[in-house]
């Protein structure tokens, strides 16, 4: 057994990012971009107007009065020099005319006919929005992974494609004879397979493509033959056989299909019987099967492995939070606790057996206790990830 730290490092060394893929901006959200971006011009790129008002030369005084002689609209800028004694009407995000100094805001005048008569103080200049306010050509954008705000900022900054990792794709097989699809005919000794749902769901949403396969069983050849529809994943992942049971078989057969191994269990719990290694260049993660352990196994080390090949910070940040309850001395291997995480502070389950999903889904947080870690009192400082 080797700690979870040794274990992270190792899946992560696993890691090749994927090759990059151009993608249009309109499809780009959630992707990564490959090395950085920049500004293309400057936002806004005149000086532009913050309201709908008049631009003149200020400043003015109440009951100062200028004669209107055009108009500057957004996506229209008056053409002329504006001189004492002008106003131009002016737009929200308008240019501001050459010659204009100030903005009044149109609440702060009367209008008579082409006469604009001042009905408060401009002393200073407000609502303009200088060139390049917002940013200016060259600006950079740092890679991250892309959020809806970010889609407007780069189409501001006129980057109508980009270079991104191209989703990974995982490879997800269950293993057991007892296992059936949901709504499947299933005997009266099986149960269905639950624990492929989770995972699919899980490395979508961190940006990979989740490919269920069908069910192996517990036969070497068959789960050959499954290993084989494997090929040309990115990462091969499987759920189940991965202790020391007679049928236990995923440990045999990866082995025997020319996997090489890079640790087999973990100190932790759940997890113990957690596998990882590789197919030549494809990182493989061979979980255990109860459904808690799989998807803790999942978010612990399968997750950081996908932020690692889409060019991503790869681990977990820890939070923290005062404990709620007392809990006794941990053992020797570390306890990724369900809890849950409320104003008060963190609330761990006194059931923590890894086969309870209606547990599992009232989690909102791994509490994380490392081997041998001392009794702690309620009101203690705990660590904990987000889950
Ligand atoms: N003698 C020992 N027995 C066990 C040990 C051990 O160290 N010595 N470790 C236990 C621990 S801890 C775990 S975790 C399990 C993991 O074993 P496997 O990875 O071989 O998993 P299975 O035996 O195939 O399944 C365990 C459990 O989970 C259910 N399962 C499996 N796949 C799915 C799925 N896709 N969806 C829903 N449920 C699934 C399966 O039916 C079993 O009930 O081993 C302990 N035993
Ligand atoms: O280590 Mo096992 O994963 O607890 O059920």
């Amino acid at each position: 057994m080797i700690p979870v730290a040794e274990a992270l490092s190792q899946v992560l060394a696993l890691a090749r990012p994927t090759e990059p893929e151009t993608v249009r901006l309109q499809q780009a959200c959630g992707r990564v971009p490959v090395g950085p971006l920049a500004a293309r011009r400057d936002q806004p790129p005149f000086d532009a107007s913050a309201m709908d008002g008049y631009a003149f030369r200020g400043p003015a005084r109440i009951g100062d009065t200028l004669r209107i002689v055009g108009e500057s609209q957004a996506g229209g800028g008056y053409a002329g020099t504006l001189t004492d004694g002008e106003a131009v009407r002016i737009s929200t995000g308008a240019p501001i005319p050459d010659g204009a100094t100030h903005v009044v805001m149109q609440e702060d005048t009367r209008r008579e006919g082409e006469r604009l008569i001042f009905t408060a103080d401009v002393p200073t200049v407000r609502h303009i929005r200088r060139r390049g306010q917002d940013f200016h050509a060259g600006q950079p954008f740092a890679p991250r992974r892309l959020r809806p705000a970010d889609l407007a900022l780069l189409a501001a900054m006129d980057v109508p494609e980009l270079a991104v990792y191209r989703r990974p794709v995982i490879a997800i097989i269950a293993t057991g004879d007892e296992l059936e699809m949901p709504g499947s005919p299933m005997r009266d000794d099986q149960i269905p397979a639950a624990n492929g749902f989770a995972l699919k769901a899980m490395v979508e949403a961190e940006g990979a493509i989740g490919r269920m396969l069908p069910i192996a069983r517990d036969d070497a050849d068959h789960l050959r033959a499954v290993f084989e529809l494997a090929r040309g994943a990115d990462v091969i992942v499987t759920i189940g056989g991965a202790s020391v049971g007679d049928h236990d078989k995923v440990a045999e057969v990866s082995a025997a299909m020319g996997m090489s191994r890079t640790f087999h269990k973990v100190a932790m719990r759940p997890g113990k019987p957690l596998m990882a290694g590789r197919f030549g260049e494809t990182p493989m993660l061979g979980l255990p099967g109860n459904p808690v352990s799989a998807i803790v196994c999942a978010h612990l080390f399968l997750l950081p492995l996908i932020r690692a090949m889409t060019g991503r910070e790869a681990e977990h940040q820890m939070r923290h939070a005062p404990l709620t309850a007392d809990l006794p001395e941990n053992g020797p291997r570390a306890h990724y606790m369900r809890a849950h995480v409320g104003p008060d502070g963190i609330v761990p389950f006194a059931e923590q057996d890894s086969s309870l999903m209606l547990r599992l889904t009232e989690a909102n947080a791994l509490l994380v206790r490392p081997p041998h870690d001392p009794p702690r009192r309620a009101g203690e400082i705990a660590a904990y990830l987000p889950f």
